[in-house]
């Protein structure tokens, strides 16, 4: 079974483990994150309630058919406003044995970036959590180039560009999960961004689109719109 299978399949370890083909241990590490999301989910809403009962679909195939998009050997990548840690912790874990690999989650609101830092710790998945506002903390020079920027559910593209740019370089892959309006928002971008963009089909969500962009450079005055 290929990571394009529709994830609607997924509903829980073993079809994960077939569609992704990752190992006992990455299932495991998995498993551990499922239990802390219910356990801290009592106390802090960390994903939407309706989405509880499809954890293994909604939120990690949804985050993980993002590996298959990237480029084969990147190391170095940053997500952007990660909430529970989607898409980035999910990746994390499955680089966990990828040489020098490493997921910068980047989310404002300590109490999540507390639930990452947990689940981080228990997992042992290769991250560098920054309680911090995306607009201080996404920047080159605070973190170095960048293989691959992530993020889900954060803001409409145009928006999402913006914050992402002081992070973009040359070399940089943006893997944006969006819904039904993707191609919409990929239009409304270029009146402000230059760059090469494809949209994929989400396996996990009916309609919803993966947006690649590559090449971002902002517009100057009098560029084509
Ligand atoms: C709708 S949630 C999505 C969370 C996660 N990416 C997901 O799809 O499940 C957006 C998250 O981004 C964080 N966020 C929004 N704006 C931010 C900013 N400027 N800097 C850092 N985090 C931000 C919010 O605290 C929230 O947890």
């Amino acid at each position: 079974m290929s990571a394009r299978t529709a994830a609607a399949e997924i509903s829980g370890p073993e079809d994960f483990a077939r569609t992704f083909n990752v190992s006992r241990e990455t299932i495991d590490k998995l498993s551990t994150y499922e239990g802390l999301l219910r356990q801290w989910q009592k106390t802090i809403n960390l994903v939407a309630p309706s989405t509880l009962d499809a954890v293994w679909s909604r939120h990690f195939a949804d985050s993980a058919q993002l590996l298959a998009l990237a480029p084969p050997d990147a190391k170095r990548w940053l997500d952007l406003g990660s909430g529970a840690g989607f898409p980035g912790l999910v990746l994390a874990i499955m680089l966990a044995n990828r040489e020098g690999a490493k997921v910068t989650l980047i989310e404002s609101d300590t109490r999540k970036a507390a639930f990452l830092a947990e689940v981080g710790r228990r997992t042992g998945a290769p991250v560098d959590i920054r309680p911090e506002r995306i607009e201080k903390a996404a920047t080159q020079s605070k973190l170095g180039a960048v293989d691959v920027i992530t993020a889900r559910a954060l803001a409409p593209l145009p928006r999402l560009l913006e914050l992402a740019a002081p992070a973009f370089s040359a070399q940089t892959t943006g893997l944006f999960l969006k819904g039904r309006e993707a191609e919409t928002e990929v239009d409304a971008a270029r009146a402000r961004w230059a760059f090469e963009a494809e949209l994929h089909p989400s396996v996990s969500d009916a309609g919803g689109r993966i947006v690649v962009i590559r090449a971002l450079e902002a517009k100057t005055e009098g560029q084509p719109r």
